[in-house]
């Protein structure tokens, strides 16, 4: 459908990712103007602060201008979802009712003229790590004498706590990390920059409502708690992180950067994308069970422009509201600004596979990319970015724009 949203009087390009029924959250500058909560609609920004100063939000919640002419979406996310509810229902209705065009329509900013900055504070960051072909895959490169999966990862959503302080917003550079490593032929470990740089394309989802420290959230009471959606690059040094985390998993290998997309999808903006959860043997114990679903997400990264792979998000084993059931049901309590990410995604078919050392298969298979150079791991200069698309309502895109970044070399030591 070339025109899937035609209720808004705003210009929306045709197979845009951000018709009306989209409406994602983020935070920009617009010259020297200070950051404020924004949405996106077609190629328009526009600011909710500033639709709040002029009172176009007054009764969906009290003194709007208080959370969104501020430079983060925490206090709003924070409010729960009958709040979020409210604002997207005027929003929509103030980009879709001519009579609000005249006032409204001076309040767009073209995208091009923006800054988009990381729209929350990151509270706790947790990775999981719940698509079953990267877990195989993963498996077989680092444990090619062992079972692939290991015992526990079908009875529960194996994840670990990262590093919030480095979760940076889509076009921080990537310094490449230093750190040790031990190759299977080293006599002893040495210390310099990573050679094993990676990617891992994930889908990040961003915790609203906090809950109390000893209740545990519901696999039901997902929608209640988060907020949105974004895409993530949890950028991975396959040398550091093979040398540093057994027994106790990932640490230096992968809390130097973790990169996210400019915009948060609401769930709202989700419900037509929402799939069967995958079918789980063995039956997954009590609290991981109740009405659940995944989301028809469809990644696709390139690599200096050259599309490696299109890592389908609805295949993951574990659902996101599995994942948050999980990760509260020892009493841990949530904060606003939680974020955890889905783990790689990488779908059955080579294509599919969310990192290089899937797509290269440890190093040994390099790709092919259109300027006619090859690539295991990354390089210095080089540029990934990871872009998604879901089904919305009537045909409509709902896009989540892309998260890039570019590696620099690493910094000498002492610097
Ligand atoms: O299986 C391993 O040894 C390593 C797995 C990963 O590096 C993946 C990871 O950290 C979580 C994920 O993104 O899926
Ligand atoms: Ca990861
Ligand atoms: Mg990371």
């Amino acid at each position: 459908m070339n025109q899937p949203s035609p209720a808004t009087w705003v210009p929306i390009p045709p197979l845009s990712g951000f018709p009306v029924e989209n409406l994602p959250y983020g935070v920009a500058t617009h010259g020297e103007r200070p950051a404020h909560v924004v949405t996106r609609i077609g190629d328009s920004v526009v600011s909710l602060g500033a639709l709040a100063l002029n009172g176009l939000l007054d009764g969906t919640i009290e003194e709007p201008a208080a959370y969104f002419a501020i430079g983060t979406l925490n206090p709003f996310m924070a409010l729960g979802a009958p709040a979020w509810a409210a604002v997207r229902e005027r929003l929509t209705e103030l980009f879709t009712e001519t009579r609000h065009r005249s006032a409204v329509e001076p309040l767009l900013v073209p995208l091009a003229d923006v800054v988009l900055y990381l729209p929350f504070q990151v509270a706790d960051y947790v990775d999981f790590y719940s698509s079953e072909d990267h877990a195989t895959n993963l498996g077989r490169i680092f444990r090619p004498d062992g079972e692939a999966l290991m015992p526990n990862w079908k009875h529960l959503p194996i994840g670990y706590h990262g590093r919030s302080g480095t979760v940076v917003p889509s076009g921080t550079p990537i310094l490449r990390p230093s750190g040790q490593r031990k190759a299977p032929t080293d006599e002893e470990p040495r210390f310099g920059p990573s050679v094993r740089l990676d990617i891992e394309a994930e889908v990040g989802f961003v915790v609203g409502t906090p809950s109390p420290l000893g209740r545990p959230v519901r696999v039901e009471e997902f929608a209640d708690h988060v907020f949105g959606v974004t895409l993530v690059n949890d950028w991975s040094a396959r040398d550091i992180q093979a040398w540093e985390y057994v027994p106790l998993g990932p640490f230096l290998g992968k809390s130097f950067a973790t990169s996210v997309s400019p915009w948060v999808v609401p769930l709202a903006a989700l419900q037509d994308a929402r799939v069967a959860p995958p079918y789980q043997d063995p039956v997954p114990l009590p609290y991981l069970q109740g009405e659940t679903w995944g989301y028809d997400i469809a990644l696709e990264v390139t690599l200096n422009g050259t599309t490696v792979s299109r890592p389908p998000f609805a295949g993951l084993y574990w659902t996101p509201a599995q994942q948050l059931a999980h990760m509260t049901v020892n009493g841990a309590s949530l904060r606003t600004g939680d974020f955890y990410a889905s783990g790689t995604v990488s779908g059955p078919l080579p294509e599919q596979r969310g990192s290089l050392i899937e797509l290269t298969w440890n190093g040994t298979e390099p790709l092919h990319l259109a300027d006619g150079s090859t690539r295991t791991f990354l390089v210095d200069g080089d540029t990934v970015a990871i872009s998604g698309v879901a089904p919305g309502p009537n045909g409509a895109r709902i896009g989540f724009g892309e998260v890039v970044g570019t590696i620099q070399s690493a910094a000498r030591p002492g610097q």
